[in-house]
Parts: structure tokens; C-alpha cells; sequence
């Protein structure tokens, strides 16, 4: 999170997502209209429209303090929208809580995972699936399996390394039975070892598990994400396909660096 800045110097394009996208999200996805977002008089998110379909995989990248968090923050209703609209399966979510949101299947990581210190990691993905317990596609075993955590079970979970924290984040959200996974900087802090793990999880995952991956690792978002869109002072500048993005000159220039400095940056 960075100082804040006013979105009115910056225009929002209109998004390249064709019609046939934006009508998959409205019946069977996550979607935003004339979403809008300010602290007081500062306006740090004014976005037209973002959809998510079933088995999209979308980035959203900007530099620090572009409105990705809040963005994220506002799909999964840890905050409310000052204006707009946000619907689900084509029901009305805006103002449904983020308790209603997870079991409705908007699953999330954070950018700052936290865990209950004094619990196990056992315990901490038990809670994230409490809604699911009768029924779970994964049990928590498999899912600390999934995650490379098998072996520490029986840990407290404030004993964890960050980047197993980060591990057992994905868990806890796993363990919610997402169909639309919102991931907050999930590589922040890892490893390349760690990063490659994370990757090769996230790869495995199941086709129609829609994510949303706000990332500036931008190896990482190539490897995930189909579609990008990037975000400055609250806005859309741009999106497509990622590769286009990626390539795109000016993006790389203001907001990336070029993809050479930007990967070595993270490496
Ligand atoms: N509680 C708050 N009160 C006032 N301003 C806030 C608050 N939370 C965020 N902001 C401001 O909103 C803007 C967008 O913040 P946000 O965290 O969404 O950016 P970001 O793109 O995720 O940045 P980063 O990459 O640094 O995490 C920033 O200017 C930030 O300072």
C-alpha cells in the first residue's frame, strides 16, 4: 500500500473483453459495474466494468497504489463499494458480507497472510473449509499435501516460515472450495524454489477454478494468467491477452520496466 493519489489525471479505457466474455461472467461468474471506490474525498478505484468467468485466469497489475488490493478487497466484500454494482451467478452481491462471499465460493489469499498463531496448521485449514465439513472435495490432509505442508500438521502455525504461511494461506482458501480464487500478491517474499512450488500448485488446479492474481512477479503472471489487466491511479489503462500486454511498450516502460529489469528484479 502506497500514499494515496488522485484517479483524475488518468483515463479509463474501456475494457477489450469481447461480449461473448462479458455475458459467460453475468450468467455464470463474478462481475463489477461502474465500480467505485474513495476514502473521503480520494477516489483510488473508478472502474467501468471486470468480469470473471468460469476458468478465467486474470491478472491485474499496476504499480503500488494502482487500486489492485481494493479491487480485490471489493470482489470479496472485505470492503464496500462507494458506488456500483457487484454480482455473482447473476445475483445482486454488493452488499453481501465476505462470510456470505466465501461460502458463496469467492475464495481469497492475502497480501499480508495471517494465521491463528496458536492454532495448528491442521486446525487453520480445518476452519477454512468449516462451511464445507460434511462434504469437502479435499480433506485438510490432502490439502496441506497440495500445498507441501504435509509434514507440519501438528505445527503452531506461528512457527511457520513465511513462505509456508503463504502455503498454508492457498490451504485455508483451498479448503473454502473456491470457484473464484482472488490471490493477493501470492508470491510476494518466496523463494525462487518457493515460487516455482507456488506455480506448479496453482497450475494443477482444477480448469473451471477461475482466478483473479494481483502480482508483480511478472514470471509469475505469465505463467498463470491468460488475461491482463493493468491498473494506474485507480483505472484501467489497458488489458488483453497477457502476452500483448507484456509486449506492450508503453506498459513496460511506465508500469513494468522492461521485462528483463522486471524479472531480475524478482528473481
Ligand atoms: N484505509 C485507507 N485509507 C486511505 N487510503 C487508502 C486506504 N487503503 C488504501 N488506500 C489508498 O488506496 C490506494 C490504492 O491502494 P491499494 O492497496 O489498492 O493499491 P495496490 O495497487 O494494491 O498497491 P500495492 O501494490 O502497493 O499493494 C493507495 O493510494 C492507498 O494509499
Amino acid at each position: 500500500m502506497s500514499t494515496g493519489q488522485s484517479v483524475d489525471a488518468v483515463d479509463c479505457v474501456p475494457s477489450r473483453r469481447t461480449h461473448a466474455d462479458i455475458d459467460r461472467a453475468h450468467g455464470t461468474g463474478l462481475t463489477a459495474t461502474g465500480l467505485r471506490h474513495c476514502y473521503g474525498k480520494l477516489t483510488v478505484l473508478d472502474l467501468d466494468a471486470f468480469a470473471i468467468a468460469p476458468g478465467d485466469r486474470h491478472a491485474v497489475i499496476g504499480p503500488n497504489g494502482a487500486g489492485k488490493s481494493t479491487l480485490l478487497n471489493l470482489l470479496a466484500g472485505t470492503i464496500g463499494p462507494t458506488t456500483g454494482q457487484i454480482t455473482l451467478h447473476a445475483q445482486t452481491i454488493t452488499r453481501r458480507r465476505s462470510s456470505w462471499r466465501a461460502r458463496a465460493g469467492i475464495g481469497r489469499t492475502f497480501q499480508h497472510p495471517t494465521v491463528y498463531p496458536g492454532l495448528t496448521v491442521l486446525d487453520c485449514v480445518r476452519i477454512g473449509g468449516w462451511h464445507h465439513r460434511h462434504n469437502p472435495h479435499h480433506t485438510p490432509h490432502e490439502l496441506l499435501n497440495l500445498v507441501g505442508l504435509a509434514g507440519y500438521a501438528d505445527e503452531a502455525a506461528g512457527h511457520l516460515t513465511h513462505g509456508h504461511r503463504r502455503m498454508l494461506d492457498l490451504a485455508v482458501a483451498l479448503a473454502g472450495q473456491p470457484r473464484i480464487l482472488l490471490l493477493d500478491e501470492p508470491a510476494a517474499g518466496l523463494t525462487d524454489t518457493e515460487t516455482t512450488q507456488l506455480l506448479d500448485i496453482l497450475t494443477s488446479l482444477p480448469g473451471w477454478l477461475a482466478m483473479v492474481i494481483v502480482e508483480h512477479d511478472m514470471t509469475v503472471v505469465t505463467a498463470l494468467a491468460d488475461w491482463t489487466t493493468v491498473l494506474h491511479h485507480g483505472r484501467r489503462i489497458t488489458d488483453g491477452p497477457t502476452a500483448e500486454v507484456r509486449a506492450d511498450p508503453t506498459v513496460a516502460a511506465l508500469y513494468l520496466g522492461t521485462p528483463e529489469t522486471t524479472d531480475a528484479a524478482h528473481q
